[in-house]
């Protein structure tokens, strides 16, 4: 039975969706590293795919951009199509000298300005989580592939282009390790909806020393994020 935003059948999803923010990159991942891949859902052009890893099952879908879109799509994934854990693999703006482009880093806990948490009527701040088990996963494999990776806050933000220049600095103090715009609506849709959830980020540029990546660095590093994430296949 097809949502608003997603055509496809019940059980044409696998346990387990990766999501980075671009359709064309979902595109991109089911074609490089999956086998018998089927296109599962095209509505707007956010293409989802469904297809085996070492014979194991996994789907990979597009989030679009920030917090509203992946909100949908996580939402309509868990509660119409059985999906049980999705992670999210997505490219960050370091806040910190120490994350370095290149690296990867695991949202631990995703901050935000973002007023998505109003919708639960909270008396208070609440702090969107990672799935532990996830979690303590993928820094597993990370390590064990001898990756460069952060565990840490992360920032969710709502804009890219903040008119005041030296906002982020402020999050930069409290820790946080650096930014990109969806973590914290997936982590909190998975909460409320008893569902797993993890983000897993390549940093892709450094508002600290302005240092970015070259789109064939991207390329390498996107496939280090892809090693961790394609082990959640089921
Ligand atoms: O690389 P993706 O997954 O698109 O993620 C980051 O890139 C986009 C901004 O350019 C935002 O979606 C941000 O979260
Ligand atoms: O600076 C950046 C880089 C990637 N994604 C973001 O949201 N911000």
């Amino acid at each position: 039975m097809a949502t608003p935003h997603i055509n496809a059948n019940k059980g044409d999803f696998a346990k387990t969706v990766l999501m980075p923010g671009d359709p064309l990159r979902a595109k991109f991942i089911a074609e490089k590293f999956l086998t018998d891949v089927k296109l599962v859902t095209d509505v707007r052009n956010m293409f989802g795919y469904t297809g085996y890893y070492n014979g194991r099952k996994i789907s990979v879908m597009g989030s679009g951009m920030g917090q509203p879109s992946i909100g949908i799509y996580s939402y309509e994934l868990f509660t119409a199509y059985d999906v049980e854990n999705i992670i999210r693999i997505g490219s960050a703006g370091s806040y910190q000298e120490h994350v370095d482009i290149r690296d990867i880093v695991l949202v631990q806990g995703a901050s935000t300005e973002s007023d998505f948490a109003h919708q639960y009527g909270l008396p208070g701040t609440y702090a969107p989580l990672a799935s532990f088990e996830l979690l303590d996963k993928a820094y597993n494999i990370a390590k064990m592939n001898g990756q460069h990776v952060h565990v840490g806050n992360s920032l969710s933000s709502d804009v890219f282009y903040n008119f005041q220049k030296d906002s982020w600095k402020k999050w930069a103090e409290l820790g946080v390790l650096c930014v990109e715009m969806e973590a914290a609506a997936l982590y909190m849709n998975a909460a409320a909806l008893g569902k797993q959830a993890l983000a897993i980020l390549t940093i892709s540029d450094s508002l600290v020393t302005g240092k970015s990546t070259t789109a064939e660095e991207r390329e390498t590093t996107f496939t280090q994020m892809m090693e961790i994430a394609l082990e959640f296949a089921e």
